[in-house]
């Protein structure tokens, strides 16, 4: 699904209006009539029901007097309270307040301190609040105005019902600077905004409808969107079904670089990972030392034993090693728990500048190339760096908060520069490309906030790229198959569910959007 930023959704107006004739006034009434047909299977019989429209003074406003228009003449009881003046209403906003103005519904200004005993009482003995504020037309922090009135309806405990996009939130970033409104539904127009699937404007919106206003399909054809959110039949799509024939040989050979003394078990759970997602055999090189314990957490992964440092890390002298493995693989993984000695360090480097099969790079490796990522533009197939905040802001040189701020921009910029496919973990991961399209996903739960489920989905990644994904297929399928064996595995208790619970539950996850 395509997500529309404010500024594409203004100009995808902007034709239907200009070029395609469709009246402004059209659109909007298509957008009230969608909105009130979701408060039919929310509030049916409407007649019943009380009903407070809180409106703006632009065309997110206009979308509110359409609402309260229709809601009316199905006999509900309407108050509908302006942030502002009547005067300064324009355009399409205005001829619909001029109706409902001519139709004799309450409509009160707020404009004067008196006004706010009024809204008060007129949310408490509502049934459903409408928030018509703002959409896409907001910016920055809200007036001391808005924030009374959005604190108002967050008390209410009342269903409120956002047109378009809660009010606060940033259409493009999720980003909320002071406050907004807290919806339990969002009903957003023609196409849905990113920000309303990236924290925290993600929880403002509730459960979230896209509903469809007659722009004609060829003007969203047409604009170049590239935010896309990705859904269960998007990926399986991308899943390639199994031969029934199948052999282990098809189903790809695949290596992990992982683990220290300490961290074995980052690298078990990368190969694991891998293993669940299918990959047909893996071999997990590892420090010597470490063998007989992988080798015994591992029954079906081969593990190859590599030279070490005093301290129990991959050494230098292993280079040629893993050169010559990843020439063997069709993917290697690199990366979880190979701690921070900077001789292993030089020996991440000289891997990634020499490894001539797709490379998918995490945790540790992704350190070791804060300061040296011009490597990763020479890689013969586009890398996949799959770097959490903290591992994000070491290789910008951005604070950890600067990459939350708007997680959208920091990952495009990262893959643009980089030559690579970045995947920006947390909640609601966003997987950016080199030439900025950006992915964000939608599975996974506050269960998954837990060690090793990162080592989880760089297993996952590559073992998707070892059955003949390519990498910018295997990223974005395996950002949502992790999520939603995340979601799977929750459903047995969120809180205390493991990355190991997580990795056991891909294959149904995968079975629940395939089939297999
Ligand atoms: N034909 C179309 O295009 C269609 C558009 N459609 C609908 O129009 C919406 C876009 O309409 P838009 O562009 O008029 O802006 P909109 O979202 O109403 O916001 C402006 C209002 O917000 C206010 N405001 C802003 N920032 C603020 C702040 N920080 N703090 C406080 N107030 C702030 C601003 O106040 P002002 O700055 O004027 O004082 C003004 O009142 C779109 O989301 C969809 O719902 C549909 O009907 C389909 C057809
Ligand atoms: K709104």
């Amino acid at each position: 699904m395509k997500a529309a930023t404010a500024a594409v959704m203004r100009e995808i107006d902007r034709i239907a209006i200009n070029e395609y004739g469709i009246p402004g006034a059209v659109l909007m009434e298509n957008a009230g009539v969608a909105v009130v047909r979701h408060l039919e299977t929310m509030l049916a019989p409407l007649s019943e029901r009380k009903f407070c429209i809180l409106a703006g003074k632009g065309n997110n406003g206009g979308d509110g007097y359409v609402i309260a228009r229709h809601l009316a003449n199905q006999g509900a009881k309407v108050k509908v309270f302006l942030l502002g003046e009547k005067a300064a209403v324009g355009g399409d906003a205005r001829l619909n307040l001029d109706i409902i103005d001519l139709m004799g519904l309450d409509i009160i200004e707020i404009t004067h301190e008196r006004v706010w005993d009024k809204v008060k009482v007129t949310v408490t003995f509502a049934d459903c609040l409408i928030d018509a504020l703002a959409g896409t037309g907001f910016r920055g922090e809200p007036s001391d105005d808005m924030v009374q009135l959005i604190d108002m309806i967050n008390a209410a405990g009342k269903p409120v019902v956002a047109v378009d996009i809660p009010s606060g939130v940033d259409a493009d970033t999720g980003r909320v600077y002071g406050k907004a409104v807290q919806a339990s539904h969002t009903v957003t127009l023609g196409l849905p905004k990113p920000g309303l699937f990236l924290y925290p404007g993600a929880e403002c919106a509730g459960q979230l409808t896209v509903a469809d206003i007659g722009i004609p399909a060829a003007i969203v054809t047409g604009q170049e969107i590239k935010q896309n959110i990705i859904m269960a039949d998007m990926i399986g799509a991308i899943l390639p079904r199994r031969s029934p024939a199948a052999h282990k040989g098809e189903n790809g050979r695949l290596a992990v670089v992982a683990g220290s003394r300490g961290l074995s078990g980052a690298a078990a759970m990368t190969a694991a990972g891998a293993l669940r997602a299918g990959a047909g055999l893996i071999t997990l090189a590892a420090p010597a030392s470490l063998q007989a314990v992988l080798a015994v957490k591992l029954t079906e992964v081969m593990t190859r034993p590599l030279a070490e440092t005093s301290a129990g890390a991959v050494a230098q002298a292993a280079v040629q090693e893993i050169i010559g493995l990843a020439s063997a693989s069709d993917v290697l993984a690199i990366g979880p728990g190979l701690g921070c000695e900077e001789e292993t360090r030089a020996l991440v480097r000289a891997v990634v500048a020499a490894a001539c099969c797709p490379l998918v790079i995490d945790a540790d490796a992704l350190n070791a190339l804060a300061g040296y990522t011009s490597i990763l533009t020479d890689c013969s197939a586009l890398p996949v760096l799959t770097p959490h905040p903290g591992e994000m802001a070491r290789l910008t040189g951005l604070s950890i908060q600067a990459v939350n701020a708007d997680r959208v921009k920091v990952a495009r910029q990262a893959a643009g520069e980089w030559g690579s496919i970045v995947v920006l973990k947390g909640a609601r991961t966003v997987v950016a490309f080199p030439d900025g399209e950006v992915y964000i996903n939608t599975s996974g739960n506050a269960g998954m906030a837990t060690g090793g489920t990162g080592d989880a989905l760089t297993g996952i990644i590559a073992g998707l790229i070892a059955q003949g994904l390519s990498s910018h297929d295997a990223a974005v399928a395996g950002v949502y198959i992790h999520g939603l064996a995340g979601d799977v595995a929750a459903a047995a208790g969120m809180v205390g569910m493991t990355a190991t619970d997580l990795i056991k539950a891909v294959p149904a996850a995968m079975y629940g959007i395939k089939g297999y």
